[in-house]
Parts: structure tokens; C-alpha cells; sequence
């Protein structure tokens, strides 16, 4: 089981730790570790690296292996701060990071809290309170592109410099690319969602892209054509292209089900607000306020105006008829 904390910094450099799962309650931080250290939004492929290295020197070194990342991701933090509109980016909840961690085999998260403390840190205030005083590091793993401290001005080899008068040593991996020769980065995913091609994100991130949200109440017309949807807030997550997508859905329950999303302003019905809404295939009962994870798997089509309410419930059939040859 994962053991998570967060972790605050004070004005005074003190730290203020919380345990964020049941494994960590009660327990003190570890004494030394190997850390992969991130911002690490959607865990794809290229972090994959960079955590399953900070692990093989945790066992090389015997001792815990543990993932350093940041909450809110330092990107939010500073849009926010900026005043102008944020357009969501995040391609996954602090729950699924960790649920990704974990999944890796890391032994501890150190979720640091991204606030104006932590950011007002130099890269090598960072360094020697965080992770030399505070955390005592014995090995750093980053990414070839990894920036932190004030203003961004600290690099991988910033890092393994400090590392070298600060007693921990450090391994930079390098950019990853697959089989063809495309570069495995958070951006390739972003824009696989821009255009509507799922299958290729999942294929950079090692699992289908999954958002996961509280099942809210709608206008409840879906009931009334046969096809009631579940739907959820994105929140911060990055938005998909507008269409109609197969999609498999994870209930509170444990339940895996196919399903078929829309995801749009259902122009047919007037809708003026965006709307994720999945139609659950086996699911004959309310989930209001339940949470949901829905995974895409694939786009069907683009979304429509449809000319009637009739000619919409005709096509909704034909696309749960789709998804459902999908898992045939
Ligand atoms: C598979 C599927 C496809 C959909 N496609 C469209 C579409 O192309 N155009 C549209 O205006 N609405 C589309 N909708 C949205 C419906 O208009 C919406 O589900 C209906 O208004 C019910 O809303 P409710 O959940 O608020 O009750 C689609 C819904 C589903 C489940
Ligand atoms: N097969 C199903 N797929 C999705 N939601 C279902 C299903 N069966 C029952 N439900 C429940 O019905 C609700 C959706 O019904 P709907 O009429 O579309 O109402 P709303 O407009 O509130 O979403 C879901 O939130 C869920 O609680």
C-alpha cells in the first residue's frame, strides 16, 4: 500500500506533514529514500522511466523508494495567481496520481504543497531544506526537462550539482520516445484529446486517459428517451474533443462497465454549458453523488444538431450499438 503525506512548508522552513492514505496514518516520514521527483501530470510513459529508475536505485541502496510531486500542480498555482482565465490543462486528479503511484510499486508519495512558501524557495533553498534537511534524500531521479525553484531557474543539472555538495546522488533520465521515434510527453496526450484521438493518447500514457468526478444531477430527460446518463464535472481536467466516445466506467462499487460519453453542449437540446455524460451499459440504478472514473477508449463521432428530438434518440441507439460491438 501506498504511503502518501503532504507536506507544507512554512514561513520559517518548518515542515507540516498530513497523512493522505490510511497507510500512512500515524507513521513518520521515512528516514532515507530514492525519489523520483515531478510535477508528473497523467504518470505516462516518459515518468514512468523517470519512477521505475528512482525505484531501481532504492533497491540497489536498500531503502524506500518514493515519488516527490507537487499540489495544486505548480502550473494551476500560478495561472490563478496570474488573474487570467485558466484554461483547464490537468489530465489527472491527485487520487488517480497516486492510484498511478502505487500501481508502480513506489513505497511513499510526498505530495508537497505548492503555495507561496514553496514557490518563493531558490532551487538551491529548495534543494537543501526540502530535500536534504526535511526529506534526506539519499538519490534524486528527474526528467531531462525538469525546472523547479523561484522562477523556474533550476535545471536536471542544477540539480546534480547541488546533489554533489549536498551528499545525494541523481540520475537524469532522458527523453523518452516509443517505438516510432515520438516523443512520450504530457503535451502528445493534450493534443491527442485536442483532435479526438484516445487510442493514441492511451497508447503515450500506458493506460486510457480517465476522468473521474461526483455523479451530479442533469435536466433528467435522458430517463425519458431510454438513455440516462451519468454525468460529471471536469473540473480542471483538460477537455476532450466535443463527440460521442466508447468509454469504459469504474463505479464506487468496484463494477467495470462499458458505456458510451457524450461530451459537448448538446446543441439539439439547447444545452448552453458543457456536459460529460455517460450512458452505462448493465447499470439499472441511481449513482447520484457517487464518484465515477470513465476511461476513453474511442471517438465515435463528432457531436451534432440534430433536426428533432427523435432524430437524436435514433442516433444515440445507433452509437450505444457501436460501443457495444466495441466489446464484443
Ligand atoms: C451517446 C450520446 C450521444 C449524444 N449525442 C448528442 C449529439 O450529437 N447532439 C446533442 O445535441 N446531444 C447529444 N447527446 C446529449 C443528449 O442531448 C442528452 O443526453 C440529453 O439531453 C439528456 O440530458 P440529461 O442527462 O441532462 O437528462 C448525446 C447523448 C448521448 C448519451
Ligand atoms: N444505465 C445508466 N447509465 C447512467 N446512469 C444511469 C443508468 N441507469 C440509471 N442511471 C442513473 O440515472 C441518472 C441519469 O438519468 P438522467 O435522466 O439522464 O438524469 P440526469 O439529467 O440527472 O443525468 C444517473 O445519474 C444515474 O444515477
Amino acid at each position: 500500500m501506498l504511503k502518501a503525506f503532504s507536506l507544507a512548508v512554512d514561513a520559517d522552513g518548518s515542515l507540516r506533514t498530513t497523512a493522505l492514505t490510511a497507510a500512512a496514518e500515524g507513521l513518520p516520514l521515512p528516514v532515507r529514500t530514492s525519489a523520483a521527483l515531478g510535477s508528473f501530470d497523467g504518470v505516462h510513459r516518459g515518468h514512468q522511466r523517470v519512477i521505475e529508475n528512482a525505484i531501481a536505485a532504492a533497491r540497489r541502496l536498500g531503502e524506500a523508494s518514493a515519488v516527490i510531486c507537487f499540489d495544486p500542480h505548480p502550473q494551476t498555482y500560478f495561472l490563478s495567481r496570474s488573474g487570467d482565465a485558466v484554461t483547464p490543462f490537468r489530465l489527472m486528479s491527485l487520487a488517480q496520481q497516486l492510484r498511478a503511484f502505487e500501481a508502480l510499486g513506489v513505497d511513499y508519495a510526498l505530495v508537497l504543497r505548492f503555495d507561496e512558501h514553496l514557490s518563493a524557495l531558490t532551487a538551491e533553498a529548495f534543494t537543501r531544506i526540502i530535500l536534504r534537511d526535511h526529506l534526506h534524500l539519499s538519490h534524486v531521479s528527474c526528467g531531462f526537462d525538469f525546472r523547479f525553484g523561484a522562477k523556474g531557474t533550476g535545471t536536471a543539472e542544477a540539480l546534480a550539482g547541488f546533489g554533489a555538495e549536498m551528499d545525494f546522488t541523481t540520475f537524469i533520465t532522458a527523453c523518452q520516445s516509443d517505438e516510432t521515434g515520438h516523443k512520450l510527453s504530457s503535451s502528445a496526450v493534450r493534443d491527442a484529446l485536442d483532435s479526438g484521438n484516445p487510442q493514441l493518447a492511451g497508447h503515450v500514457l500506458g493506460r486510457a486517459q480517465a476522468f473521474e468526478g461526483v455523479v451530479t444531477r442533469g435536466d433528467q430527460i435522458g430517463r425519458q428517451i431510454g438513455f440516462p446518463t451519468a454525468n460529471i464535472e471536469l473540473g480542471d481536467y483538460l477537455r476532450p474533443k466535443y463527440g460521442v466516445y466508447v468509454t469504459r466506467t469504474h463505479l464506487a462499487d468496484g463494477r467495470v462497465l462499458g458505456s458510451v460519453t457524450n461530451f459537448g453542449k448538446r446543441p439539439t437540446v439547447g444545452g448552453l454549458s458543457e456536459r460529460f455524460e455517460t450512458h452505462i451499459f448493465g447499470l439499472d440504478h441511481e449513482i447520484y453523488d457517487q464518484t465515477i472514473e470513465v476511461e476513453l477508449l474511442h471517438y465515435i463521432r463528432p457531436e451534432q444538431k440534430f433536426p428533432s428530438f427523435d432524430a437524436l434518440k435514433e442516433q444515440i441507439a445507433k452509437d450505444a450499438e457501436t460501443a457495444k460491438a466495441y466489446f464484443a
